[in-house]
C-alpha cells in the first residue's frame, strides 16, 4: 500500500489521458523511473541486512508490477539486477557503481542474448581479449549473428552495461564472465565511439522499454571492469579462477541465476490474480440468456464459466502461498551458503536442488498465467477485448516472461535432469533441504504398486488422494523416462540423440508434474495453518486446483496401470464440476481478498463495487 500510495500521489504515474505511441511511453517510463528512484521508498536500504534488503524489495517489485510492468522491469534491469550482480559476482572495486546506480547517476542493462542464440549461452560469440600490455579489455562482436539484442535498457536510455562475453587470455578462451561496460555518457546519453548501438524498434508488448542491440569494435574497457569474484586476470597477465572457497561461488551463482526467476514467479501470482479479479467481478454482473423461468442469468450462473474460471482462482491461492513460503527458503539458503554454514556437498546439493524447483515453477507459473490471462479475456467476451478491459494489456506485457531470464521448454529440461540424478543420491540428503520435496522418490517401488480403487467422489475430493496419485505419477514419470533413456541408450550412443528423444510425454511432463505436486505440498501445509473456517474454503481451492491438474495427466494414469476402471476419470471431473459449484457463492469474496485497489487494477469490467465503468477513449467522428 505504501508502494502504491506513492504511484497515487504523483501525477508522473497516473494513466496517460490520450494514448500515446511506444516512443512517448519509453520517455514516460524513463522519467517516472527517476521519480520512483526518489520517492523515499528506497531511502536506508544499503543499511538493512540481506534477507531484510531483499524481502523489500521483492515485495517493491510486486507492488509496481501490478501498476506497471514497463517501470518494474526498467528498474530491475537498470537498478536492482544489476547492484544484486555486483554484490554477487564482483568484489570491492566495483562498489562505487553500487552507489552510482543507487544515486540515479547512471543505469544499466542486462547483455546475454546474442541475435543467433539465446538459450544456448555457451555458445555466444561476443569476446573480451585482454590485453597486458594496456591493462585493458578490448570487446569485440565477430559478426551479426553476435550483436547482442533484445536488451532491455539498451535501445536508448543505458549509460553501462553488464556485458556477457567469452574472456579470453593468453590466446585461451575461459568462458563466460561479466563485464562492466560503459555505453553512453551519463551527462548527454551519447554513445561511446566504436559502438553501434540501437533500439530494436516496436514489439508486441512492454512498450515503456527500450530493448536494444549493441555491436562492439575493438571497444576497450579497464582490467578492473570484470566481475571478478569467481576468476580473475593476475598481474602477470595470466587468467586464474579462486577456488578456495567453492561454497561462497555456488552461493553467487545461486543468487544471480535464481534471483530473476523467482521473481518472475512472484509477478506471475499477481497477474494471475488480476485476470481472474477482472474476470470473476465481470461474471458475477454480466446476464446473458434467462433459465425456465424466463430470468436472465449473471454468466457465472453456467457451469462452463465456472469450470473455465474457477481452477484458475484456485491457481492463483495456490500458487501463491507457494511462491511466498518458497521465495522465503530460498533467501534463508542464499545467507546459509554466504555465511559459510554449509559443507561443500551440501551447498552444491543445495544448489542444484533450488535451481531445478526455480526452473520448473517458473515454468508452469507463467504459462498458467498466460492461459488464466487468455481463459479471462475470452471470458469478458467481446467487452473484455477493450483496451479499457486492461485484459489486451496484462496478456502482452506479461507474455515474454515464458521466454526471458530462461525459456520455458529448455528450463524445464534442467528439472528432468536433476530429478533422473536424485534417484541415485544418498539416501541421508533426502532430509536435506529441497530434497526433501522428493523424499517420496525413496519409496518409488511401493508407490507404484499403489492402485486406485475408489467409487465415490469423497475418495478424490481428499488430500490424500491428491497427494498420493501425484506421488505415484511423479514416480511412475521418472521410471518411464529413465526406460525411454536406457532404450535409446541400446540404439545409440550419441547423448544428445538420447538427450532430445525423452522430453516429449516423458521428462518434460515429469517437470511439470513435480512442479504441481510442489505446490500442492506447499499449499496444502498453508491450508493447515489457517483458522477453521477459512480453511473450509481454501481447502476446496487446494481440491479443485488439484483435481484439475490432476486431470490434464488422465491418460497417464491409465496408462501406468494406477486405474483400470473409468471411475477414476468419472469421479475426477464430477469433483471439479461438484467444487466449482460449492465455490460459487465464495468466489466474489476469493477474488476481493486477492484484488488491488482500482487504482491498481483499472479495469472497466473489474471494479470492487462490481459496476462496469465507461470512462473509455471513444472516438467520435
Ligand atoms: C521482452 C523481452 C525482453 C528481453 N530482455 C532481455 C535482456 O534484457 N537481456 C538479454 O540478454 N536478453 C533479453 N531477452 C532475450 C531472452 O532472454 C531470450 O529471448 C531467451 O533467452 C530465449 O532465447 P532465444 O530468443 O534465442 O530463443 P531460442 O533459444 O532460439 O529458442 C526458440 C525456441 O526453441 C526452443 N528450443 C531451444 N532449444 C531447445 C532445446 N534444446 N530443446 C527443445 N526446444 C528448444 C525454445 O523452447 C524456444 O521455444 C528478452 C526477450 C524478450 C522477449
Amino acid at each position: 500500500m505504501r508502494v502504491w500510495s506513492v504511484f497515487q500521489s504523483d501525477p508522473i504515474f497516473s494513466p496517460p489521458k490520450i494514448p500515446m505511441n511506444t516512443e512517448e511511453e519509453k520517455r514516460l517510463t524513463a522519467k517516472q523511473l527517476v521519480n520512483f528512484l526518489f520517492s523515499g521508498l528506497f531511502d536506508g536500504i544499503h543499511d538493512m541486512c540481506y534477507r531484510e534488503k531483499t524481502l523489500y524489495l521483492m515485495a517493491i517489485n510486486e507492488a509496481t508490477e501490478m501498476f506497471n510492468p514497463n517501470l518494474s522491469i526498467k528498474f530491475a534491469l537498470g537498478i536492482s539486477l544489476f547492484s544484486n550482480a555486483l554484490l554477487c559476482l564482483g568484489t570491492e572495486r566495483h562498489l562505487p557503481y553500487y552507489y552510482d546506480v543507487w544515486g540515479g547517476k547512471i543505469l544499466s542493462c542486462l547483455a546475454i542474448t546474442e541475435l543467433a542464440h539465446g538459450s544456448d549461452t555457451k555458445r555466444l560469440k561476443t569476446t573480451a581479449t585482454y590485453d597486458h600490455s594496456t591493462q585493458e579489455f578490448i570487446i569485440n562482436t565477430p559478426g551479426i549473428e553476435a550483436a547482442k539484442c533484445w536488451v532491455g535498457n539498451l535501445g536508448k536510455q543505458c549509460t553501462h552495461a553488464l556485458l556477457f562475453a567469452q574472456l579470453v587470455c593468453s590466446g585461451s578462451c575461459h568462458g563466460l564472465h561479466g563485464f562492466i561496460v560503459p555505453i553512453r555518457d551519463p551527462k548527454t546519453l551519447i554513445p561511446y565511439e566504436n559502438l553501434t548501438v540501437g533500439d530494436i524498434g516496436e514489439k508486441s508488448g512492454l512498450h515503456g522499454i527500450d530493448n536494444g542491440y549493441i555491436m562492439f569494435h575493438n571497444y576497450r574497457i579497464p582490467k578492473k571492469n570484470l566481475l571478478n569474484k569467481t576468476g580473475d586476470v593476475n598481474d602477470d597477465g595470466e587468467y586464474e579462477t579462486e577456488f578456495s572457497d567453492p561454497q561462497r561461488i555456488l552461493g553467487a551463482a545461486l543468487e544471480s541465476l535464481s534471483a530473476g526467476r523467482v521473481a518472475i514467479m512472484q509477478e506471475s501470482c499477481n497477474s494471475i490474480s488480476k485476470a481472474v479479479v477482472i474476470s470473476v467481478r465481470y461474471a458475477a454482473q454480466r446476464c446473458q440468456f434467462s433459465d425456465s423461468n424466463g430470468i436472465e442469468l449473471p454468466i457465472i450462473e453456467y457451469q462452463t464459466h465456472q469450470w473455465r474460471l474457477f481452477p484458475y482462482v484456485a491457481a492463483a491461492y495456490a500458487i501463491k502461498s507457494f511462491v511466498q513460503k518458497f521465495s522465503d527458503q530460498y533467501i534463508s539458503c542464499v545467507v546459509q551458503s554466504q555465511d559459510g554454514q554449509m559443507d561443500v556437498d551440501q551447498t552444491s546439493l543445495m544448489v542444484s536442488g533450488v535451481h531445478a524447483i526455480v526452473c520448473c515453477s517458473k515454468s508452469l507459473i507463467t504459462w498458467t498465467c498466460r492461459d488464466a490471462i487468455q481463459e479471462s479475456r475470452e471470458a469478458c467476451g467481446g467487452h473484455g477485448f477493450h483496451k479499457a478491459a486492461r485484459l489486451g494489456d496484462l496478456r502482452n506485457n506479461f507474455d515474454p516472461r515464458v521466454t526471458f531470464e530462461g525459456d520455458n521448454t529448455v528450463l524445464l529440461q534442467q528439472t528432468m535432469n536433476w530429478l533422473l540424478r536424485c534417484t541415485s543420491v544418498n539416501e541421508d540428503y533426502y532430509s536435506f533441504f529441497p530434497l526433501t520435496c522428493i523424499k517420496y522418490l525413496q519409496n518409488s517401488k511401493q508407490i507404484l504398486g499403489r492402485r486406485f480403487n475408489g467409487n465415490r467422489l469423497e475418495h478424490v475430493i481428499c488430500h490424500s488422494f491428491i497427494s498420493q496419485t501425484y506421488e505415484w505419477l511423479v514416480c511412475w514419470l521418472v521410471k518411464a523416462t529413465c526406460e525411454r533413456i536406457d532404450v535409446l541408450k541400446t540404439q545409440e550412443d550419441d547423448k544428445f540423440k538420447i538427450r532430445n528423444f525423452s522430453q516429449v510425454f516423458r521428462g518434460r511432463t515429469l517437470a511439470l508434474a513435480f512442479a504441481e505436486s510442489n505446490i500442492l505440498m506447499y499449499f496444502w501445509d498453508h491450508c493447515n495453518t489457517c483458522d477453521d473456517e477459512l480453511a473450509f474454503v481454501l481447502k476446496k481451492l487446494y481440491y479443485l486446483y488439484g483435481l484439475w491438474s490432476l486431470y490434464k495427466h488422465i491418460a497417464l494414469l491409465y496408462q501406468g496401470g494406477f486405474s483400470s476402471s473409468s471411475s477414476l476419470s468419472e469421479l475426477i471431473s464430477e469433483g471439479i464440476l461438484v467444487l466449482c459449484s460449492e465455490l460459487k457463492p465464495e468466489v466474489v469474496s476469493l477474488v476481493d481478498a486477492i484484488a488491488p485497489p482500482d487504482f491498481i487494477l483499472d479495469s472497466a469490467l473489474g471494479a470492487s463495487d462490481g459496476k462496469v465503468r465507461y470512462k473509455w477513449h471513444v472516438h467520435v467522428q
